[in-house]
Parts: structure tokens; C-alpha cells; sequence
């Protein structure tokens, strides 16, 4: 079996003049959980589909399972599972139905009321998979992305629009098929719950990758370990007479320190100029989501507001 399930080296891809993915090189594990993060837009289904074969990049190469994916025609879904981000069920076919035609379609023997029981779906196995509500459609694509015994299983949002029970169960059971040895992709917007589960991520933007570590080594990889958020803040941030990296919110402020030192320079800085209260003033550990939006968080600007 081969160490990188997946490999991309320089994909492009562009629609219309857009840069969807700008040279991706990306490389993933046999045998891991690997989260692919970034903002609405990124390139993530983008960079997902293409891997999947389901989209041809421009410029650049793909292997998955040691050959270009492009070598494998369908037999590639046999080995690879995947739960897109649109995805559109059948009309006219129960959850049960459905399960037994995958299982058939993948030559899987199954006992499809177990697998629906394990996912909670029992109550609906005699119902229209139309006729589900938005989170346990995701959940039966995810069930039905998992039937048969695939290596590698790549996940578009699956936690999009799911309950806590259900994100918790999802989580479990993924981290379950990695202890059995598959590899598993996931993209998600539920970024710290996503990294507790991870063992690496990436993290993506206007089509490249920012950063990239494992979960082990976030904090020592990361350029800026703290972030410190100050509360009632209404002056222009471009006045600060302080070299810190910051964001503005509507009356908060962002900073980032590469050491928790920096910050409270900075927060005493601000109760001298400014007469900041203690109580505006919090610095914590930085989180995944915390970075992510460091590196793509946006500025607010308040209508010339400034009480200085
Ligand atoms: N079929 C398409 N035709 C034209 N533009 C597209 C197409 N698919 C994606 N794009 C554009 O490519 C860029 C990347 O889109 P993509 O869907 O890959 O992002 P994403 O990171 O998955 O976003 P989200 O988190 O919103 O799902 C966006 O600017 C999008 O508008």
C-alpha cells in the first residue's frame, strides 16, 4: 500500500479568467483523518472533485492510489467513496431501497437494517429519501458514501446542516473506520470540532494552500500561538501607534501575538491610551478556527467612527 493515498503537485484550475485552484500541492496519508479548511470560495470542492476525477484541472498532476487518476474509469468508485457537496437523491425510492441498490451496485453483502439502525435512520427506512429533512438526507449520503469496503472516502460538508448528537456520531464513527485503516477527507466549516478529530488539515485560500500541519504539531507550527480580543472598542484601528497584527470588528479588535507577551503589551499599551477596562480585554490559546481567520479574516469599517 502506498504512504500518500493522494498526491497534487501544481494543480490549476480556472473558470472564466476565476483562479479556482492556483498551483495546489497537496499530499495526503494512507490511513489518516485529513481536514481541508478555507472560506466559501477557496477552491476546496474544486480541489476535492478533481481528485475525485470529477473535474479535469487545467495545469498540474493527480495521483490517487500511486496512478493518475484519470487511469482508472469508473472502476475508481470500487476503492474510492465520496459524499459530495450537491448532491441529488433519487425520486421515488426508500432509504432502504437505496442502501440495498448501493450495496448491490458495489457487490457488497449487508444487512441494510443494521446499517440504517447504526446511522439512527431506522425510523425512516420506509421513507422517500426526498422526503427526509436537509440533515438526514446528509446523514444517509454519508452512510450511503461508506457502504462497501472502500480505502479512501472523501466528504464534501458532511456535518453541514447536522445536529450536535449527529456531528458527535459522525465523528465517531470516522475516526472508527480510520482505526480499521481507510483514509479519510473531509472539508467542513465546523473547524475546532474538525481538528480535535483530525491528525492533519490544510488550510486553503483563493485557490492555494496558506498553511498545512498536523494536529500534533499546530501549536508549535503556527506563526502566532495567541490572539488576544478586545471588547467595546470603537477607534479606528489605523490610528494605534502599535505594530501588531490586527483585525477590526464592529467595536471589537483582533490581535495576534506570537507569544502571550506581545499581547499584554499590547492590552497595557491600550488601558494607557485608551483606558481600555480589564474586563473588555481576553487573551487566549490559539484555536483552529482562530487561525483560519487570521489568515482570512476580513476588516470592518464603522462609518468614520472614531472617539478618539
Ligand atoms: N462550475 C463552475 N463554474 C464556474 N465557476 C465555478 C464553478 N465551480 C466553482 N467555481 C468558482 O470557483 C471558485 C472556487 O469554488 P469552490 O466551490 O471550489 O469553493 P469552496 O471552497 O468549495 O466553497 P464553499 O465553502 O462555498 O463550498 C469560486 O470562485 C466559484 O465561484
Amino acid at each position: 500500500m502506498e504512504d500518500n493515498i493522494i498526491e497534487c503537485v501544481n494543480v490549476s484550475k480556472s473558470y472564466n479568467g476565476i483562479k479556482a485552484l492556483d498551483g495546489v500541492t497537496l499530499t495526503i496519508k494512507t490511513g489518516e483523518i485529513f481536514v481541508l479548511a478555507g472560506p466559501n470560495g477557496a477552491g476546496k470542492t474544486t480541489l476535492l472533485e478533481s481528485i475525485e476525477g470529477l473535474r479535469k484541472p487545467d495545469n498540474g498532476t493527480i495521483k490517487i492510489f500511486g496512478k493518475g487518476v484519470e487511469s482508472f474509469g469508473k472502476q475508481l468508485y470500487y476503492r474510492l467513496g465520496v459524499e459530495l457537496q450537491e448532491n441529488s437523491l433519487p425520486k421515488k425510492i426508500t432509504v432502504y431501497e437505496i442502501v440495498k441498490l448501493y450495496s448491490y451496485l458495489l457487490n457488497v453483502i449487508l444487512n441494510p437494517d443494521e446499517l440504517i439502525r447504526t446511522f439512527g435512520l431506522d425510523e425512516y427506512a420506509k421513507k422517500y429519501c426526498t422526503d427526509l429533512s436537509g440533515g438526514t438526507k446528509r446523514k444517509l449520503l454519508l452512510l450511503l458514501s461508506l457502504i462497501g469496503n472502500r480505502e479512501l472516502i472523501i466528504l464534501d460538508e458532511p456535518t453541514s446542516g447536522i445536529d450536535p448528537q449527529s456531528r458527535r456520531f459522525i465523528w465517531e464513527y470516522l475516526r472508527k473506520l480510520r482505526g480499521e485503516g481507510k483514509t479519510i477527507v473531509v472539508t467542513t466549516h465546523s473547524l475546532n470540532e474538525a481538528f480535535d478529530n483530525c491528525d492533519r488539515f490544510a488550510l486553503m485560500n483563493k485557490g492555494k494552500i496558506i498553511f498545512q500541519s498536523s494536529r500534533q504539531n499546530f501549536f508549535s507550527e503556527t506563526p502566532v500561538k495567541y490572539v488576544g480580543i478586545v471588547n467595546n472598542f470603537h477607534k479606528d484601528s489605523s490610528n494605534l501607534e502599535y505594530e501588531i497584527p490586527l483585525q477590526k470588528g464592529y467595536g471589537t479588535l483582533y490581535c495576534y501575538g506570537k507569544n502571550e507577551e506581545e499581547i499584554k503589551n499590547f492590552f497595557i499599551y491600550l488601558q494607557k491610551e485608551f483606558k481600555v477596562g480589564n474586563e473588555d480585554m481576553v487573551i487566549r490559546k490559539i484555536s483552529f478556527e482562530d487561525l483560519f481567520l487570521y489568515y482570512t479574516g476580513i476588516e470592518f469599517k464603522e462609518d468614520g467612527k472614531d472617539e478618539n
